[in-house]
């Protein structure tokens, strides 16, 4: 049984970058034929943590509004709409495949993921990515929550490291499916307000074989300030690297 969920997993999040843009590719398979899914013990669809939600404050609603008007916007001579577009956040990356919402039952059902483990809206992590296919890099908005502390009414280093990682892991794994991060290296230029916004952009630097290079900032959302600087070195996977075969 564990065998054959592992099997159907590596065949499942192999796709995971597919599954992110299109959404026609995440809905559950049941669902794509047609079928009811009543008797089906399992939610069909995830929750899409990146999706507005009163703890935001009005900075984090407005850079929402803002990316969101972009990826509406239709290019000059085709009806499809322009590069960018959100991603949507669930509480397990299992949950970006198709079918990976039943997988997430199956294997370590307990399991979470880190940046998306509270029920509270706006204690901890709180962001949403917009990503630009075309031109290899993304922006995401971060709003860090009261349980972020570090010194005192600012936000702590490793919770920035932890966002900077998500996000420039997102962009590799986007890009060229699945990574592990192999190296961090981050400058802390000017701490972060505790319950503020900011903006984390990432852009591809390049490609190396197995290697993705991956630079970030993290900025005011005007962008006037900054307060992070990161380079990240991703390195491709395949599944059984990460269940140990
Ligand atoms: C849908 C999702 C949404 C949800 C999105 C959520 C996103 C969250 C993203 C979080 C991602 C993580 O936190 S991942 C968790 C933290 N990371 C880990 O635990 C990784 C642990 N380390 C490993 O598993 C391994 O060391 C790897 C995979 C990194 C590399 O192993 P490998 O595959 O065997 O590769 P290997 O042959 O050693 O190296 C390949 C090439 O990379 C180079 N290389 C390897 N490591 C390094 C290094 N640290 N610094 C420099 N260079 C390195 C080698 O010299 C070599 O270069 P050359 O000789 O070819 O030139």
């Amino acid at each position: 049984m564990i065998r054959s969920c592992l099997k159907a997993s590596r065949t499942f999040i192999s796709h995971c970058p597919v599954a992110l843009s299109h959404d026609a590719v995440s809905q559950p398979v049941l669902v794509r034929r047609g079928l009811s899914m009543g008797l089906w013990p399992f939610s069909a669809s995830p929750r899409d943590f990146s999706l507005p939600n009163a703890s935001w404050n009005a900075e984090m609603r407005q850079v929402y509004d803002h990316y969101t008007a972009l990826c509406e916007v239709k290019t000059e001579d085709s009806e499809e709409t322009g590069p960018w577009h959100k991603l949507p956040s669930y509480n397990r990356s299992l949950k970006h495949a198709a079918g990976g919402v039943y997988l997430s039952k199956l294997i370590q059902s307990k399991a979470r993921l880190f940046t998306r483990n509270k029920k509270e809206y706006g204690a901890a992590f709180e962001y949403v990515i917009f990503m630009n296919k075309q031109e290899k890099r993304c922006v995401c908005a971060f709003q860090a929550g009261h349980l972020l502390e570090g010194p005192p009414g600012h936000v702590h280093g490793g919770a920035i490291a932890t966002m900077i990682d998500t996000v420039t892991g997102t962009l590799a794994g986007y890009l060229v499916g699945p990574v592990m991060t192999a190296n961090l290296n981050i400058n802390y230029r000017s701490p972060i307000p505790l319950g503020g916004v900011v903006l984390i952009h990432s852009a591809l630097d390049r490609l190396e074989g197995k290697k993705i290079f991956v630079n970030c900032r993290v900025t005011s959302t005007d962008e006037s300030k900054l307060h992070t600087e990161a380079t990240a070195l991703f390195i491709s996977v395949n599944m059984g690297h990460l269940f140990g075969m």
